[in-house]
């Protein structure tokens, strides 16, 4: 990477060329992709807005969680986990993989850079994207970047953003409101009465936890959602999904994982939890709503530890009103109302990327790859197996992309050698 004094704009913003690929975002996704350029030699740059690798999981995700699917779906490319992990690492495990992936392709990743726009030069034909300085780190605060290279990769992942809804009343609320994002224990629920919005993994999981610290605990199922057993006989539901697919069409999968799920835990519209219309694999694949694996949230509801509500009509200053006309009291309200991508933010390009930040077209189809040297990776739905995938095609075509160009460049240098000479 080289400074370019010269090219210090008006407002003394600093210009930085990047002789490979710019990637945004230092996730898992990031971390792959700069691992196969690595072993191709192709260099490249990591902008990530906060302080260390992995934000998501360092910063967003609670104590007690582990990985849902098993270790095998979670690696990413060409480092395998320790052979001494379990099936299902653990968060702390997971992070620490992370930070030796880092460490042994020797990632450094540039921290405290939030992308805030990235646009293509048609002229030049590169990529010009400014970050602004973030974090604890004075003299970077603040400070503007403009990186310029041949190549974007997009690497902020489907979860950049929390989604906190506009509900009606939560201002009047007298007692604490989080996302699910800063929750870490329910250490400091015990005796409370929560209303936890959202049903997705993380709502079900907190809802657990609160049950384990004493809490009390109210889960909002608004609509309906796919709960599906982890194990089946020992063996994980992922694994066995995937298996089927190897075999077997969608549709065919989404009823056998249905009939499973009665099998092992039986008919839950008791439990005021109704299963959408469509089959759990096809709804993931149509909307990203990811199918619950029940991790001992449904015991807890069954036993009446956890109580199940319908949606919230609004909220008062020490309760909640419920649709069905309901007041239930309570002390606090814990967000699991999801995510969103945050890439319409600052990628200014509609060819490739949808409103909704994600790229067109839906995997399996070629969703990694855009125009003039645009790339996405980690928005495939498909959780990290899905990230490390992405990671190898695109590594593949820009090395592919970058050793030509090289070439060119040598050949360019060669010819301008041989006429100086006359
Ligand atoms: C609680 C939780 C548990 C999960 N468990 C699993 C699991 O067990 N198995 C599985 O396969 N998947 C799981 N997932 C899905 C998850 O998406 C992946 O695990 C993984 O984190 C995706 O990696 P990523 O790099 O694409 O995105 P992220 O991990 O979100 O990384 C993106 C990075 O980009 C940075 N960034 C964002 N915007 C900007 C910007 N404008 N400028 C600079 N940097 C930016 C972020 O700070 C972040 O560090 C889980 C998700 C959550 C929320
Ligand atoms: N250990 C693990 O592997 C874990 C993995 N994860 C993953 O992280 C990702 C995010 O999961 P999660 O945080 O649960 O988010 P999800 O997007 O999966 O779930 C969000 C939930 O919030 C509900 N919701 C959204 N807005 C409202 C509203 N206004 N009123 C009422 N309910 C609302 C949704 O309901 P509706 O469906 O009706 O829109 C849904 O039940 C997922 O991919 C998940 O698999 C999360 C935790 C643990
Ligand atoms: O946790 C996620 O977000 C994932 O995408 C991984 C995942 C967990 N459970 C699943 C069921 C079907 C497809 C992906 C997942």
């Amino acid at each position: 990477m080289v400074r370019i004094p010269d090219m210090d704009d008006f407002f003394s913003r600093r210009c930085v060329w990047v002789n490979g690929p710019i990637i945004v975002g230092a996730g898992p996704s990031g971390l792959a992709v700069g691992a196969c350029l690595k072993e191709q030699g192709v260099p490249f740059e990591i902008l990530e807005r906060s302080d260390c690798i992995a934000s998501l999981w360092q910063k967003r995700t609670y104590d007690r969680l582990k990985l849902h699917l098993p270790k095998q779906f979670c690696q990413l490319p060409k480092m395998p986990f320790p052979a001494h992990y379990p099936e299902y690492p653990t968060r702390n495990q997971f992070i620490e993989y992370l930070e030796n992936y880092a460490k042994n392709f020797d990632i450094k990743p540039r921290f405290n850079q939030t992308v805030q726009s990235a646009r293509y030069d048609e002229t030049s034909g590169l990529w010009r994207v400014r970050t602004v300085g973030s974090g604890c780190d004075a003299g970077n605060r603040n400070a503007e970047i403009e990186y310029i290279g041949r190549w974007l990769v997009v690497a902020t992942g489907e979860n950049a953003e929390q989604v906190m809804p506009d509900l009606d009343g939560l201002g009047e609320f007298c007692g604490p409101v989080i996302h699910v994002g800063e929750y870490k224990s329910g250490e400091r629920y015990r005796g409370k009465k929560v209303i936890v919005v959202g049903c997705g993994n993380s709502g079900m999981e907190v809802c657990l936890d609160l049950c384990d610290n004493d809490a009390f605990p109210s889960m909002v199922v608004r609509d309906s959602v796919h709960v599906l057993p982890r194990e089946v006989l020992g063996k994980s539901t992922f694994d066995l999904a995937v298996f089927f697919m190897k075999w077997l069409p969608l549709w065919m999968v989404d009823k056998i994982m249905l009939i499973l799920a009665w099998l092992v835990l039986g008919n839950l519209e008791k439990l005021g939890i109704k299963r959408p219309s469509m089959g759990p694999l096809e709804l993931k694949n149509v909307s990203g709503r990811t199918p619950v694996l029940d991790y001992g949230a449904l015991s807890k509801i069954r036993s009446g530890d956890i109580k199940v509500v319908p949606g919230v009509k609004r909220f008062w200053s020490k309760k909640v009103e419920l649709v069905d006309g309901r007041f239930v009291d309570i002390d606090a309200v814990i967000l699991a109302t999801g995510y969103r991508s945050n890439v319409p933010q600052w990628l200014q390009e509609t060819d490739f990327f949808t409103k909704d930040g994600f790229p067109k077209g839906g995997f399996p189809n070629n969703n990694w790859k855009g125009k003039s040297g645009l790339y996405a990776v980690g928005f495939t739905r498909r959780g990290l197996s899905g990230a490390s995938s992405d990671a190898v095609k695109v590594s593949q075509d820009i090395a592919k992309g970058w050793k030509e160009e090289t070439k060119q460049t040598r050949i360019g240098a060669c010819h301008r050698r041989c006429f100086s000479q006359f």
